[in-house]
């Protein structure tokens, strides 16, 4: 299998006299059955991309992957992850009770993100999780505080910002020194020193996580470089670390991206640390798109063709509310049409969603054969589509279904209009 493909280049999506099938299930046949806009996801993709990061395990023996959850939250997704051995990297209170739910391993959860509330580092020392990632000075002493009244043990890792350019869209890069995120590693060794005086804190690893959609393989081997100097530093200290956390952030292709296979970038930093005689410490990996990406599609139904004179526009029933990619970071999903091959000639169309903002798009100046009724699918929505979905304009949020060879199953429901109201409260 080649990298990642994006759907339509993988075997799990694949056209059957001119009908688009995921697996063994006819796309029309999943839309008509449980209405649009509809996430679609392959458990085969899933098992696929999980492959590629197994093979890593395999290869190197002491590497944990903790699939990032911001990516693709949904609790069936999560158990496949879990089911397949995976830890997970979570960002929230609200991760955290889905990866337990999901039947994560405690022990191979990490929490990363700026800003830890108290009651979220009390259910994580609860639950018994393997690290914190700390991101600032006030986190470790807030972290340090809530332990020792629980009476528990926090592991950390420092996040440390290597300040190197991850070579990404500026939204979605975190390794700058301008970012909000992690320690200057600059000032490591003296944070590292203070937590070593407190109690209730263990050291057990270093993290880093630079960005997303990183498609070479230069950027984490700058970083690996940069961690080797701080663990040099840190052993000097008499400081010695269990794990490297190298984060996520390795693109897929949505359009001619090659990214590097996950084995290539984990082979240079092992390589590394190898060399510098950090062989032995175990390498923590937080990848989400390059395990989710593409494993799944939005299916979206035309509503109306307007022709003007400027434009003409696809206006399909899933909006910028489904997935805000394109709206928020000009980014590129390929569109297809599930049944090709018909009379209508192609034209030049903008796929725009009903909702009022001028920046609801999903597509612009595609080759498309359409007319009302027909269903579209917006390509590579695995990662980041459903899970930073919101229900601007009410309207509800799309269900999802995981296909699985000749089997459909809903694994989120529609929201209806009332589960939407039912939270408010009106008042004279
Ligand atoms: C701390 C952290 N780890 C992991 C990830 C996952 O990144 P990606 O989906 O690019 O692999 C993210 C999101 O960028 C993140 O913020
Ligand atoms: N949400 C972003 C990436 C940022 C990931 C979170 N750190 C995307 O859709 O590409």
């Amino acid at each position: 299998m080649n990298t990642l493909p994006t759907p339509v280049g993988s075997p799990f999506f694949h056209y059957q006299d001119n009908q688009l099938f995921v697996e063994n299930c006819s796309v029309n046949d999943i839309a008509k059955e449980f209405g649009t806009p509809l996430y679609v996801y392959s458990k085969a993709a899933l098992k696929a991309h999980w492959q590629l990061y197994q093979q890593i395990i395999d290869t190197y023996k002491k590497v944990l992957v903790c699939y990032a959850v911001k990516a693709n939250s949904n609790l069936a997704i999560l158990h496949q992850f879990a089911q397949l051995g995976s830890g997970f990297d979570i960002v929230s209170g609200g991760e955290l009770a889905r990866a337990l739910k999901a039947g994560a391993d405690p022990q191979k959860i990490i929490f990363s993100g700026v800003g830890k509330q108290t009651w979220e580092i009390e259910a994580a020392l609860n639950a018994g999780i393997k690290c914190f990632n700390i991101e600032s000075i006030p986190e470790l002493d807030l972290l340090a505080m809530v332990a020792q009244q629980l009476n528990k043990t926090a592991a950390i890792s420092l996040r440390v910002n290597p300040d190197v350019d991850a070579k990404t869209h500026p939204y979605i890069s975190t390794g700058l020194k301008e970012n909000k995120f992690g320690v200057d590693i600059n000032v490591a060794v003296s944070i590292y020193k203070k937590a070593q005086s407190l109690a209730n804190i263990e050291i057990v690893g270093v993290d880093c996580h630079i960005g997303s959609q990183i498609t070479k393989i230069s950027p984490f081997a700058d970083t690996a470089d940069k961690l080797i100097a701080l663990l040099d530093a840190l052993k000097a200290e008499g400081i010695v670390l269990k794990h490297v956390d190298i984060g996520g952030g390795l693109g897929i292709t949505y359009t001619d991206e090659r990214p590097a296979k996950p084995v290539e970038m984990v082979n240079i930093v092992m390589q590394k640390l190898i060399q510098a005689g950090y062989g032995d410490v175990e390498l923590i990996l937080e990848p989400g798109r390059s395990l989710v990406g593409n494993i799944g599609i939005l299916v979206a139904q035309v509503q109306f063709v307007k022709d003007t004179e400027a434009k003409n526009f696809a206006i399909v029933d899933a909006a910028m509310n489904d997935l805000i990619r394109p709206t928020l970071y000009d980014a590129y999903h390929g569109v297809l049409a599930v049944q090709e091959g018909k009379d209508k000639a192609k034209q030049t169309v903008d796929i725009v969603g009903p909702i009022c903002e001028s920046g609801d798009w999903l597509a612009k100046d595609r080759q498309l054969a359409v007319e009302r009724g027909d269903y579209l699918v917006i390509e590579s929505a695995g990662a980041y589509g459903f899970t930073m979905s919101s229900q601007y304009n009410t309207r509800p949020r799309a269900a999802e279904i995981l296909v699985d060879g000749d089997q459909c199953h809903v694994i989120r429901e529609r929201e209806t209009i009332e589960q939407l109201l039912a939270l408010e409260h009106i008042v004279d």
